[in-house]
């Protein structure tokens, strides 16, 4: 059995509980464990798998956070440099599913959050765990 870590970035709370419980039902439908911690925004998504891959508790990841766009170019950064961050961090051989919603607006964030809809927190972890299973494969 796998033990999962969810990095959840709470920045608006109502749409992470549906991205959660896609993410969660996914990774216990599998038959694996999770535990799950929470970071203020998305840019400390990547840095907290980081902290916590320096230990041996997590066999894969996944990084679950809404962002939407406002009047900046903040977005870009925001959007851009966690998605970034777990990239590098997947090549440098985690198993990691990004469930980072990048939207235009809450309407675009909602449908994609809903687990009996587009279920992107479902999504994640089967990626994280498909990973998991390629590195467990030729590890
Ligand atoms: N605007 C959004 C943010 N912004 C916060 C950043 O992620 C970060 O926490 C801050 O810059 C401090 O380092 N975060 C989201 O997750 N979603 C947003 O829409
Ligand atoms: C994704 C963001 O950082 C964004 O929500 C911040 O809004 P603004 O660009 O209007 O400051």
């Amino acid at each position: 059995m796998a033990h999962v870590l969810i990095v959840e970035a709470r920045f608006y709370a109502h749409l992470n509980d549906l991205l959660l419980a896609g993410t969660r039902a996914a990774i216990e439908a599998a038959g694996h464990s999770h535990e799950t911690v929470t970071v203020p925004g998305a840019l400390e998504i990547p840095a907290a798998v980081a902290l916590a891959s320096e230990s041996d508790r997590f066999d894969a990841y996944v990084g679950l956070g809404v962002v939407i766009r406002g009047e900046t170019y903040h977005f870009e950064i925001v959007a851009g440099e966690s998605a970034r961050g777990l990239m590098a961090l997947a090549m440098d051989g985690l198993a990691i599913g990004n469930g980072i919603l990048t939207v235009e607006n809450e309407a675009q964030a909602l449908e994609r959050a809903d687990p009996a809809r587009k279920d992107k927190g479902g999504e994640a972890a089967k990626a994280a765990l498909a990973m998991l299973a390629l590195r467990e494969r030729w590890g």
